[in-house]
């Protein structure tokens, strides 16, 4: 699992390690690393280093000394370098001694269109960890100028570092390098940071406990039930999907479809859907009603059921049962107008609630708002329960606190029953009795990918994303395929 860290986290464990460290080691540490991207960046993009152009804008903290160290750090390589200052009384002292001492350039603001124009390679060190708020004025004006390659310091400027929102102008980067820690903004604004490296500089063993998760390929693989030789179909987990209706069974379809892609385990459906459900996946054990559906070990409630008295019926009925449930789409807003509804449930079964933002909103009262994370931690809270709240970043919170965010490549998933598909995953898993949130977020990491191998590059579907879970089981198990 890779770890993220709030910026108030990284500054505490930054002035620890600054305490035992000499002076400027830091930085130049970091700056160094910097350095070696920014050269790599070049010879990518132009096939060489020396002699090609690096312009730096520099805001007034020490974001900006690593972009000028990182620049003296380039002459070495006979990179012509000019720098920006938007504070030139308030620029990073011995960053800007070093750039000048190696020959850089400090350029004007008056003159610092052509030189961002001419730049082979653009380095934003205006603001990193202590940014608040949006861009200043002045620093978003450089931002027009900019069409070669960027690379940022620790994060895109403009981005908010602990929530990824972008409120204004930013930097849309082709690299971010960050920092001894990966940051909220790198898993949570994918598309303003571009590709993420991280530079060692000594600070791990200062942070302690992540708050902030992502899991990595290795980690969903090891998750995900693999039958062993004395499994049997019942061993392995029966999930119930109660969803979709006579008029619009697509929801059940997708649903009791990636039920039956994501693991080896029985899928029982329940619901007016039946036959249909039937016509397409004859492996499953389809009935009228989730009376009498049969024993499962968890369910999958809610899309397509509808809002009005028979969907509130079935949701009480499974929550009633003492089984994990995953409540999607039309069940959370059930739960939101009837909050009553979670009486029927024993507070020992974990809940999963998978709302986008809409339905977030309907549960809580307000919408997400910037801060996602902070906002799916108030409702698991709030409901007890496991929250995956949806969006293009998917963020995952216990009520114990734990979050986890799934970075998806790419926009594919935005299509209609795509999260029919995606209840139908995290209720396989919990049917073979995983932890709710490692299940929400092992399901969204498989969700993402399949959706990714479905698209290619081109728009897909719901069921293309469904017809392309086993690839994305198959890729956790090889990645390098
Ligand atoms: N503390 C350390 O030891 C290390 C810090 N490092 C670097 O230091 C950075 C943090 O440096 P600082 O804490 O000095 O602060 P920053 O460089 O992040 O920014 C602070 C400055 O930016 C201005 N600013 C804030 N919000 C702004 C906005 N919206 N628009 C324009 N200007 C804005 C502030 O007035 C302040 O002068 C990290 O991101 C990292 O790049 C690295 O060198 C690694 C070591
Ligand atoms: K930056």
């Amino acid at each position: 699992m890779q770890g993220i860290w709030t910026t108030e986290r990284i500054r505490a464990a930054e002035d620890r390690l600054l305490a035992v460290t000499p002076d400027g080691e830091l930085m130049r540490r970091a700056a160094f690393g910097l350095s070696v991207h920014a050269a790599e960046m070049l010879a990518e993009h132009t096939g060489s280093v020396s002699g090609r152009r690096v312009t730096l804008l520099i805001g007034s903290g020490n974001n900006g000394g690593d972009a000028l160290w990182a620049g003296a750090f380039l002459r070495r390589r006979n990179v012509a370098v000019s720098a920006i200052l938007l504070k030139p009384e308030r620029a990073h002292g011995p960053g800007l001694a070093a750039l000048k001492r190696s020959g850089g350039k400090v350029v004007s603001i008056k003159d610092s269109p052509q030189w961002i124009r001419r730049a082979d390679l653009v380095v934003d060190g205006i603001v990193g960890i202590s940014a608040r708020g949006p861009l200043r004025p002045d620093a978003a004006a450089l931002l027009e100028y900019v069409s070669s390659p960027v690379l940022a310091v620790d994060l895109p400027s403009g981005v908010d570092p602990d929530t990824g929102a972008v409120e204004g102008p930013a930097v849309a980067a082709d690299r971010t390098v960050t920092f001894g820690a990966l940051k909220p903004v790198h898993a949570l604004a994918p598309a303003s940071c571009g590709e993420i490296a991280l530079v060692d500089i000594g600070l791990r063993p200062e942070l302690g406990e992540p708050d902030l998760r992502r899991l990595d390929t290795a980690d969903v693989a090891a998750a995900w039930p693999t039958p062993g030789p004395d499994d049997d179909k019942y061993s392995q987990g029966v999930v119930g999907v109660a969803a979709g209706s006579a008029t619009y069974p697509g929801a059940a379809v997708l649903a009791a479809g990636a039920a039956v892609r994501a693991t080896s385990g029985l899928v029982r459906y329940a619901g007016h859907a039946a036959d249909v459900v039937r016509g397409h996946w004859p492996e499953v054990i389809a009935t009228g009603s989730v009376t009498d559906a049969g024993r499962v070990q968890a369910w999958v409630v809610g899309p397509g059921i509808g809002t009005g008295n028979e969907g509130r019926d079935v949701l009480r009925f499974v929550l009633g049962r003492g089984v994990p449930v995953c409540a999607d789409a039309d069940a959370t807003t059930i739960i939101a107008r009837s909050p009553d509804v979670l009486d029927a449930r024993d507070p020992d079964t974990p809940l999963v609630l998978t709302p986008h933002a809409g339905e977030f909103e309907r549960l809580m009262g307000s919408p997400p708002g910037a801060d996602r994370v902070a906002a799916a931690r108030s409702a698991a809270r709030k409901y007890d329960a496991v929250v995956l709240l949806k969006g293009h970043c998917t963020v995952v919170a216990a009520p114990d606190g734990r979050a986890l965010v799934n970075t998806p490549r790419g926009s594919w998933l935005a299509t209609a029953g795509s999260g029919d598909v995606l209840s139908g995953l995290v209720g396989a898993l919990l049917a073979a009795g995983l932890d709710p949130w490692l299940a929400a977020g092992a399901a969204a990491h498989v969700h993402s990918l399949a959706g990714a191998l479905a698209a290619g590059g081109v728009p897909t579907s719901a069921s293309g994303i469904l017809g392309a879970v086993p690839d994305a089981l198959r890729s956790l198990r090889s990645p390098a395929s």
